[in-house]
């Protein structure tokens, strides 16, 4: 987690005297473990990622949260296959809305009448809005909570690296030199601010020919030399398909989606846990 030596605001910021900024967690809440899924660069597949760890883990029994921190673009409630619901309140909660399998989830979309209509707000607004998510929904008793970060290195990544105590944070990339560049940049944003960094998934990675079941590779990206130069892991690879198109159906294509994804949960595990 960070702290104020590695805040760029720390020269301005009242909360300096505290020696952190972190948002105390609702005595009501007992989050044991954080995952943020970013990328840097937008529409590379990090909600995909992030519905994906959340259906796995539920999966295997874990009690599961996921927070879209998305706020201008919020795309979990779809995801996740529960658009249509829509979150309640009292004067003291959120509460959640849960899906048939029980994933607890909070997004703006649960909170707007129709979805289609934009939020046109100024950052410090949207970053208040990330931080009732963390400290005003009634999460209750989770052992992981995801984290779906907004595309960038901006505000609200920043302000949610510092204020929501990650427990590690994975990146989502796809194979095309301009967006490892960009990705680099948020991994090292992550590491200025003292986050753990557990690894890079590539998502897009191939796809696979339906007549030979060759895997064909679309893009160039030298994704050999990225992970190598950072010095951060490769986690696993996700290939381009319809299943992954189509997760609101996840469990209609759940064998499939497992072949691919069940070595990386299990990964995922291994180090938040190791
Ligand atoms: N492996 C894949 N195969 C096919 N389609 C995919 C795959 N991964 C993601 N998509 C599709 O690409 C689109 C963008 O994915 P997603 O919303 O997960 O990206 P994002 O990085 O969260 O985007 P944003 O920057 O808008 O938050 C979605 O329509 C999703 O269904």
């Amino acid at each position: 987690m960070s702290n104020c030596n590695t805040c760029p605001s720390a020269a301005t910021c009242s909360s300096k005297d505290a020696g952190t900024c972190t948002i105390e967690l609702n005595p009501n809440n007992n989050i044991k473990k954080v995952i943020a899924v970013m990328s840097g660069k937008g529409g590379v597949g990090k909600s995909t990622v992030s519905v994906l760890i959340a259906k796995k883990l539920r999966e295997k029994g874990y009690k599961v949260g996921i927070l879209d921190a998305d706020i201008t673009g919020p795309s979990i409630p779809r995801l996740l296959g529960i658009k249509d619901k829509r979150a309640t309140g009292n004067e003291e909660f959120i509460f959640p809305v849960e899906t048939d399998d029980g994933i607890k989830a909070m997004s703006l979309n649960f909170l707007m009448e129709d979805e289609n209509q934009p939020v046109i707000w100024r950052g410090p607004i949207i970053t208040g809005v990330v931080q009732q998510f963390w400290n005003e929904v009634l999460w209750g008793d989770l052992d992981y909570l995801i984290i779906d970060m907004p595309p960038g290195t901006g505000d609200v990544a920043l302000t949610i690296m510092q204020s929501i105590p990650i427990t590690g944070l994975i990146m989502v990339s796809v194979p095309q030199d301009l967006v490892s560049m960009i990705v680099a940049k948020a991994i090292n944003m992550a590491r200025k601010m003292n986050i753990n960094v557990l690894g890079v998934i590539e998502n897009m990675s191939y796809i696979v020919c339906p007549d030979c079941g060759k895997k064909i590779k679309l893009f160039k990206g030298d994704t050999e030399k990225f992970i190598k130069d950072l010095g951060v892991e490769l986690l696993g690879e996700i290939p381009m398909n319809e299943d992954m198109n189509n997760l609101e159906l996840y469990y209609e294509n759940k064998d499939n989606i497992s072949k691919i994804f069940e070595p990386i949960i299990n990964k995922i595990l291994e180090k938040v846990n190791g």
